[in-house]
């Protein structure tokens, strides 16, 4: 007999209520089953070669040729009556398959006490930087750089700072590596342009771990105030990948080039108090205080007469500004090109295979 469409729908429910998640294998047959079975054969365009999740998906779905509806329908409840009652994670939106969790992602900006705050606020993902994320700092930074605050500050949500790139930004991009990898030098290049001109005192409250593009931006701040579980760590070797966001002019400047050639070039990764040492970092505050002495800090620092301030870090600013465009740009042609080798392929390829979820 065949399934119904009651029949369809409990099965639905039944796949949101396993316990227990049934593997990529199953939840890969489910969705192509759902699929089949509500939509018929496959209809999507097929993704790029390194959109590895969309891939398996359309893979599976495309296997199911022209199964009829009804049988797809049948199959599908067959496969979830199989699955014992015992399994976990359910899924959300198409069922059987693993959908991002809707999370209030992305970075949160709040204006108080003269201080505008640009927090990190994807913190499942240790605050890693999405496409999205960078276009929203764009505009955060534009905002802030007229609204009614004296400085601006950059803080993360949860237990890291950021994790840096989110190294699915590229594997995900449906025009493929070559496209993502252009429009991903452009993104960066503009991104790290509304630093360079971002007029107010910009202070990084760097609340635990920092990775790359997190950590080379802090070379163009103001200030930056540390946690002490904090670390620095700019893995852009193992990642077949070179630095941006001018730390290449910005880290030998601070810290002198053996120093930045350890962190730039070796990878290798600095506690708070090295950072402090090497002049990453302005101050490093134990972390049982770490909120409460910053904040307070920077409440007073916020009450400062604001012209003189902005005035100060333009004066500061002015004889680098025009290296700095330079060497921005140079980093993201560099980048643009590192990002389709196959060392950098492969780099980020083991991190989103790791743990592969569907
Ligand atoms: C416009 C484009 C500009 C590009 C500019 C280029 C910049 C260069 C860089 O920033 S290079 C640095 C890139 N970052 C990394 O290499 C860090 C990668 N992440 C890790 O090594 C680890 O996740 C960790 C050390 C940060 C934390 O390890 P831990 O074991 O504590 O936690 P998990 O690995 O389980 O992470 C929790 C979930 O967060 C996801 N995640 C973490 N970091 C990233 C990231 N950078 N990109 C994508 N996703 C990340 C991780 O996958 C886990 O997700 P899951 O729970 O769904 O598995």
């Amino acid at each position: 007999m065949e399934a119904s469409q009651k029949d369809f729908e409990n099965a639905m429910n039944q796949v949101k209520l396993l316990k227990k998640d049934p593997g990529n294998e199953v939840k890969l047959k489910l969705y192509a089953l759902y699929k089949q079975a509500t939509e018929g054969p496959c209809n999507m365009p097929k993704p790029g070669v390194f959109d590895f999740i969309n891939k398996a998906k359309w893979d599976a779905w495309n296997a199911l040729g022209s199964l009829p509806k009804e049988t797809a329908r049948q199959n599908y409840v067959d496969l979830v009556s199989s699955l014992s009652p015992s399994s976990e994670a359910s899924s959300q939106g198409e069922p059987g398959v693993h959908e991002k969790v809707p999370e209030s992602e992305g970075i949160v900006v709040t204006s108080e006490d003269g201080i505008t705050k640009i927090t990190f606020n994807r913190p499942t993902k240790k605050n890693a930087i999405t496409f999205q994320m960078y276009n929203q700092i764009i505009e955060a930074l534009k905002t802030a750089s007229t609204d009614n605050s004296a400085i601006t500050v950059f803080t993360g949500n949860g237990d890291y700072y950021s994790s840096g790139n989110d190294l699915t930004n590229f594997t995900s991009a449906a025009g493929g590596m070559e496209e993502a990898a252009k429009t991903g030098a452009v993104v960066l290049r503009n991104f790290v342009n509304s630093f360079i001109d971002f007029p107010k005192p910009l202070i990084a409250v760097v609340n635990g771990p920092a990775v790359g593009i997190s950590v080379t931006l802090l070379g163009m701040f103001d200030a930056v105030y540390a946690s002490d579980k904090a670390t620095f760590h700019t893995p852009f070797s193992s990642l077949g990948q070179t630095p941006e966001a001018c730390s290449s002019y910005t880290f030998p400047k601070i810290m002198g080039p053996a120093k930045a050639t350890e962190m730039l070039i070796f990878g290798k990764k600095l506690t708070a108090k090295e950072a402090w040492a090497q002049g990453l970092v302005t101050e490093v505050f134990p972390e049982s205080t770490f909120q409460q002495e910053v904040w307070t800090k920077l409440k007073r620092y916020a009450k400062l007469p604001p012209n003189a301030m902005r005035i100060s870090k333009e004066l500061i600013r002015k004889s680098e500004k025009e290296k700095l465009y330079a060497v921005n740009a140079e980093e993201c042609t560099t980048l643009q090109s590192k990002w389709l080798t196959e060392e950098c392929i492969n780099a980020i390829m083991s991190f989103v295979s790791r743990k592969a979820k569907l």
